[in-house]
Parts: structure tokens; sequence; C-alpha cells
């Protein structure tokens, strides 16, 4: 039993804030969120005060990734486990909480590096939630969205993500080398809130896509529409996927990853699921073939 309810929030960094608030704003719909850094740039999409920050920085990449726990005890145990993993757990000051808007929060790398987050008390917003084009996002007790991590650790990555933080297996997709998988994993009705994919060892940006998911497919179209009138790169065409059914569509945003927009994502009951093996990525679209290979698969040197 995994004590993580879902990806809590992302936290990057990046040369290009004023480009990245023309993505998110005024491209994909996001609200304006407050946080303590005026440099900064705070995304709303709930009550949450900021599920995606995005902080001036001298490179692109993710900064942390944010796993929201149900309390304080739950906190407890995960630290226990990773602690139990030979790992060393950070147990940030009531100040870096604060920065972070949640009660308390971990901090530990998983084995390629990546700085995660575990954190439980979220802090609330209350005033109303005016995004520029009155999109809606599925959050709630689905979490955030997903995230899709890069690893040249694999076996060592999934044993972690499963055995150690209790993310539970939703399936796979074998590579065109016939050999290696993307797994994905679930800690919630969202039928994946990460995927890890085999990569070789890159630095940055350490991140390969964040989903994020809307409630009508008029506002993934329009949102598409925008991005492209933007001059944003259409990293791929809209299409369906196999696995949890999103209809989506994925955007090339500065630090050469992806953000995937989509809806209709199916909602995994765990009483009957049992992990499968998709043989296509997708039953139409997400033509890949007119956007350039992500940093993440562009060895380092
Ligand atoms: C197949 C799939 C199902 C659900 C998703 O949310 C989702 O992002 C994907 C695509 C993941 C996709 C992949 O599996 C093969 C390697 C791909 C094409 C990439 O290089 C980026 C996205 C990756
Ligand atoms: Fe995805």
């Amino acid at each position: 039993m995994t004590e993580i309810r879902g990806l809590g929030y992302l936290r990057i960094q990046s040369r290009h804030v004023a480009r990245w608030r023309e993505l998110v704003v005024d491209g994909l719909g996001m609200a304006i969120g407050g946080g303590p850094d005026p440099d900064g740039l705070y995304l709303r999409v709930d009550e949450r005060r900021a599920r995606l920050t995005v902080q001036p920085g001298e490179s692109d990449r993710a900064v942390a990734v944010g796993w929201e726990v149900r309390d304080e005890f739950a906190l407890r145990r995960v630290r226990e486990a990773v602690e139990r993993a030979g790992i060393t757990v950070d147990e940030l000051s009531a100040e870096e909480a604060d920065y972070r808007e949640a009660e308390d929060v971990i901090a530990f790398d998983d084995p390629v590096g990546t700085r995660l987050e575990v954190f439980f008390g979220p802090v609330l917003d209350h005033s109303p939630l005016v995004t520029p084009y009155g999109g809606r996002w599925v959050t709630g007790e689905q979490g955030l969205g997903h995230v899709v991590l890069p690893t040249a650790k694999f076996a060592e990555s999934y044993a972690f993500y499963t055995e150690v933080l209790g993310f539970r297996p939703r399936g796979a997709l074998r590579l065109p080398d016939g050999v290696s998988r993307v797994r994905f994993l679930g800690v919630n009705r969202r039928h994946h809130s990460l995927a890890l994919c085999p990569a070789p060892p890159t630095e940055q940006p350490g991140l390969i896509h964040l989903m994020t998911e809307v409630d009508t497919l008029d506002a993934v179209g329009q949102a598409l529409d925008r991005v492209a009138e933007l001059g944003f790169t259409i990293s791929s065409t809209l299409g369906r996927h196999t696995n949890d059914k999103m209809v989506s569509f994925y955007v090339r945003a500065p630090g050469g990853w992806d953000l995937e927009f989509g809806t209709d994502g199916m909602l995994v009951d765990e009483t009957y699921y049992t992990a499968e093996e998709i043989t296509a990525d997708s039953y139409w679209g997400h033509d890949w073939s007119a956007s350039e290979p992500l940093e993440a698969f562009v060895p380092k040197g």
C-alpha cells in the first residue's frame, strides 16, 4: 500500500520564464497563482496556490517533483521507508515548507538524482480561480496529472518507485528495441501519475513530460490552436492513448521537454485492475514525426 496520494506539484527552473508564461498562461490557459519569489512564475489550476512553479535559473531543469501524502503520519512512514532503503532524507525547515506552501516536507533523490519532495498539508487559496480562457482542470483526488521521468538506471528506478515508495504498476509499452519498456505507475484512480522511460544518462532537463488534464475536448482543441499561434512546436499531434484513453497533444516547452495536455482520461478501479502491456501508444493520432528528439534522449557530451 502506498502512502502517496498523488502528484502534488512540479517545480522547475528555466532561463526563459517569460516564454514559459506565454506557454502556460496565454497558451494552455493556467491562472497566475502566488508565491514568495517576485521573479518566479506560479501557476494555479485549482485551490492550491501553485501546482507548477517556474523559477528563473541558469539552466532548464526539474528542481523537484512534489508527491502528496495524507497527513504527518503518512509522511513519517514514507521517510522511514526511504531511510530503510539507505537513502538520505532531508527534513525541510518550517521556512522551506512555507516556501512550498505545505505544512511539512521531506526531500530526497531518486536513483538518477531527480529531487523528490513528499509533503502533506498543502496551503489553499480560496479566492475564485479565474483562468484566462475558462479552462477547468481535472485534479482533486487524481492529483495534478502525471510526470514521465527519464532514467538511465531503469531497474533501480523501477524498484525504488514500486518497492520503496509503493507506486503500483499500471502496465507497460515495449520500445522499438523489443526489450526495454516504458512502465506506467499509479497511486490513485488516475491511470498513471508517473511513467519511467529508459533513456541515456543526461543531467538535464530530467523530465520527459508533465501531463495536465482539462474537462472538455474543446478546451484541449482551443489550447492547441493558441500554442500553435504563439509559435510553440507541437511535439505530437492530437491522439488517443490506448492505456489511459486520454485524448491529448504534446507541446515543446523551453528546455527541451514537453507538456502533454489532455482530456477524457479513464478512471482505474483497483478492485479489478491488472497490469497490461499495450502494443501501440495510441488508437489514432499522436504523430511525433515532425518534432526534434527530446533532450532526455540526446546523450550528454
Ligand atoms: C504511450 C503513452 C500512454 C500514456 C501517456 O500519458 C503517454 O504519455 C504515453 C506516451 C509515452 C511515450 C512513449 O511511451 C514512448 C516514448 C515517447 C514517445 C517519448 O519519446 C515521449 C513520450 C513517450
Ligand atoms: Fe503522458
